[in-house]
């Protein structure tokens, strides 16, 4: 049997040791918080114990990760590394100045693209890598058995698994993970002194870009400065489109003739959204793919989303997303269904005929 140690019992750490576990793994869970090994213990990530592990999992936070894993690589000479930090340069090149060339060959980078808005243990979910990427950073003289255990143990966690070099994943994660945790807290930051009708006005819209502005500010002031010569042409180029946008709506509000552009400004700014967000990837890493959404009334009333449920069941449609919705003081909720566009009119027929209201 396997034994892995995890080091960092936190989010990501309880996380990987429940979903190790759950596939027959033996896990061994180490932190310098005895309370969060306790309580990723109780949660079922793992036991507390220190045999001779086969692999370790580094799932402390990024400044500390090249030292953590310096260190379990002198500690277990026998065991594959990897971390599971956000930034990989950074990390890597730490490890090349501490440990030596034999050592080093037993590391593997890996950053799985999962994770939440919490952190610690008592956030953690055994499905967190379920149908998500997991990617894999091996530098040049990893050893294949190295980087064929940290695949293994990302399919295990229920991973896909991508391979590319470190300062590759640090450019793209700039855009598609650094960026859009800037952006939400911008966005959030405005809201703080609104009035509270202004607030109670917020719909899905405001809640969907601003999710992980809930993220914490130590763990990621680590990984936006962990990766700053990436992310500063990304915000430069950010910077330059916000401009064009407020000169345009300055213009308007000027009262500037058509001539100008500005409209035109505005639609080409939504127009490259749109086109940007197309290319997105849908579940399990699959082409993207649209999806047809019924919005069903729900009464608030007891058990009406599992009678909802077992009504979309009965009707054999698979749901492929759901969002719900409460207006603030309504005596209804919104449930909105996502299915594959050729599910779209069986759904509605199954929902009517069992007496929900529908929107489209
Ligand atoms: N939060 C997220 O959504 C994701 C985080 N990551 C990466 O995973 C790593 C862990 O993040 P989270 O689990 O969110 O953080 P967390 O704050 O939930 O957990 C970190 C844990 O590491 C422990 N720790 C700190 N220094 C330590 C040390 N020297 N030795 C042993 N344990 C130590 C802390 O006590 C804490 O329990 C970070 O490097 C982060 O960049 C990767 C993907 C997603
Ligand atoms: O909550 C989400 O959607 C996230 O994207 C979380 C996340 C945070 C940090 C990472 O390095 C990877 C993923």
């Amino acid at each position: 049997m396997t034994t892995v140690r995890v080091v960092g019992t936190g989010l990501l750490g309880t996380s990987i040791g429940m979903a190790l576990s759950a596939k027959g793994f033996r896990v061994q869970l180490h932190d310098t918080s005895p309370t969060s090994v306790a309580l990723a213990r109780d949660l079922g990530a793992g036991e507390v114990g220190d045999d001779p592990a086969d692999v370790v999992v580094v799932a402390t936070p990024p400044d500390v990760a090249a030292s953590v894993v310096a260190q379990q690589l002198r500690d277990q000479p026998d065991a594959v590394v990897t971390d599971v930090a956000s930034v990989k340069q950074t990390v890597l090149e730490e490890l090349r100045e501490a440990v030596g060339g034999d050592a080093l060959a037993r590391y593997v980078g890996s950053h799985p693209m999962a994770g939440r808005e919490r952190s610690g243990a008592v956030a953690a979910r055994a499905d967190l890598f379920e149908g998500r990427t997991w990617v894999l950073c091996p530098h040049e003289t990893t050893a294949d058995r190295a980087r064929a255990s940290i695949d293994e143990i990302a399919r295990a966690a229920g991973a896909s698994v991508v391979t590319m070099p470190a300062a590759e994943h640090d450019l793209a994660v700039a855009a598609v993970s650094h960026l859009p945790q800037v952006a939400a807290s911008l966005v959030a930051a405005r809201l703080r002194d609104l009035p509270d009708d202004a607030v109670g006005l917020a719909g899905p819209g405001v809640r969907d870009v601003t999710r992980i502005a809930a993220s914490d500010p130590l763990l990621w002031t680590q990984i936006l400065a962990g990766n700053a010569a990436n992310l500063l042409p990304v915000l430069d180029a950010v910077a330059d489109d916000l401009d064009r946008v407020r000169s345009a709506v300055r213009a308007i509000c000027e009262g500037e003739n058509a001539a100008t552009g500005a409209r035109g400004v505005l639609a080409q700014t939504i127009a490259d959204g749109q086109t940007g967000h197309a290319r997105l990837p849908g579940k399990h890493g699959a082409p993207p793919t649209a999806y047809a959404s019924v919005i069903v009334v729900l009464p608030d009333r007891p058990r009406q989303l599992a009678q909802l449920f077992a009504d979309v069941g009965d009707a054999g449609i698979n749901l492929e997303d759901l969002r719900i919705e409460h207006a603030v003081g309504a005596q209804v909720g919104l449930a909105e269904l996502m299915v594959l566009p050729a599910a779209l009119e069986p759904l509605q027929e199954a929902l009517t005929a069992a007496g929900w209201r529908l929107h489209s």
